[in-house]
């Protein structure tokens, strides 16, 4: 199965329901064109570098930019020509935007009273969104008030309690701190859980990605470049970002049976027998380096590389690595004292077989 057969599994269902977009936006010399589709209870992260198109994408599914083509539908429904504040789309977006002279709580019955709840109405719903974000208590504050991560789950109980068709989530967790990070994020994993209708993610942060959505659609250059499921992007990187994002070595090369020939490159032995044009991956922390040639490894790929700059990632060193294969090699500090490892020093790499993993291009 392709990526892109397995974009399927998100496709919208037979009645119509979810979300079947093509978007195309034309700004300047920029061009996006993807094509989104998801069933009612998805979550569709966009993942993709600085200037992928994806804040566009997601602006363009609110109405906050027009189409210059394609067409948006959700729920059978033609959202294209929709003004934005009547579709029924709600947005969180980075930097929370409440409304500073409101409540917490009235912040939240906003949405509600927006779709044409009264008052009272709009202000119960509110305390019931507030309550499942655990701010009963912060009801009476204003934003000013708040933390980053209250302002930021307020932010949602707004969005929630407008019962969006469809949700989108701009860098929700990109403006807090670590450790709230990791509470907002726990809870947003929640909330999405129980979400009943289509919800879109753009973020930089593989981790959001990989914990929040069911599928992942990377975005470079206004292009999708690849798209599936968290695990099986993770395994199988198709561009040199995806690679960097899941912290994979990537090259790309000609099959013959055990052997890949990379484009004006060396040669790598895999564990699987392929045929063609191929993949091949593996973790820097698959790499084990010597000063000296080894004799006697069983290690079937060795390669001489240079150190081009060490760096310290988590409790390891990563060693970048120049030569016959770029290629990233993680070690223990130790190690690398013990080596006298250091930008310019000969060394040599090897990887075993069954370390690699090679897959159809
Ligand atoms: N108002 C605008 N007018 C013209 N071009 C724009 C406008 N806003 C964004 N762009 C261009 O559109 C492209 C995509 O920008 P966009 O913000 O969608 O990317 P992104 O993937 O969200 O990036 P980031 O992660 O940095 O937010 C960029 O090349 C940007 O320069």
């Amino acid at each position: 199965m392709t990526d892109i057969d397995k974009a399927a599994v998100g496709a919208p269902t037979r009645t119509g329901e979810g979300l079947d977009a093509r978007l195309l936006v034309v700004r300047g010399s920029f061009r996006l064109d993807v094509m989104l589709s998801a069933a009612p209870g998805d979550v569709v992260a966009l993942l993709g570098p600085n200037g992928a198109g994806k804040t566009t994408a997601l602006r363009a599914l609110a109405g906050l930019v027009p189409l210059t083509g394609g067409h948006l539908r959700l729920d059978g429904e033609q959202l294209d020509a929709v003004p934005p504040e009547s579709r029924p789309v709600g947005v969180v977006f980075q930097d929370y935007l409440l409304f500073p002279h409101l409540t917490a709580l009235d912040n939240v019955a906003f949405g509600p009273r927006c779709h044409g709840a009264t008052k009272a109405e709009a202000r119960a719903e509110a305390a019931v969104w507030l309550e499942r974000m655990g701010l009963s208590d912060h009801a009476g504050v204003r934003p000013r008030r708040l933390s980053g991560g209250q302002a930021q789950r307020v932010a949602l109980a707004r969005a929630l309690a407008t019962h969006p068709r469809l949700l989108l989530l701009d860098e929700p967790l990109a403006a807090l701190d670590a450790r709230t990070r990791l509470d907002v994020r726990a809870r947003l994993r929640h909330h999405l859980a129980d979400f009943e209708a289509v919800a879109v993610l753009v973020t930089h942060d593989p981790l959001d990605a990989m914990v929040l959505a069911d599928h992942l659609v990377v975005i470079e250059d206004g292009r999708i470049v690849q798209e599936g499921t968290p695990a099986h992007i993770a395994r199988h990187p198709r561009t040199d970002y995806i690679a960097h994002l899941v912290g994979l070595n990537l090259y790309r090369g000609e099959a013959e049976g055990h052997t890949v020939r990379l484009d004006g490159g060396p040669g790598i032995t895999t564990e699987e027998d392929l045929t063609g044009p191929v993949f091949v991956a593996f973790p820097p922390g698959a790499v084990t380096l010597y000063r000296d040639r080894p004799t006697g490894t069983s290690a079937r790929n060795l390669w001489r590389c240079e150190v081009a700059g060490l760096e310290t990632h988590g409790d390891q060193i990563r060693a970048a690595l120049t030569g016959e294969l770029p290629l990233a090699a993680d070690l223990t500090t130790v190690a690398a004292a013990e080596l006298d490892l250091h930008p310019g020093a000969t060394v040599w790499a090897t990887v075993k077989a069954a370390q690699t993993h090679a897959y159809p291009a």
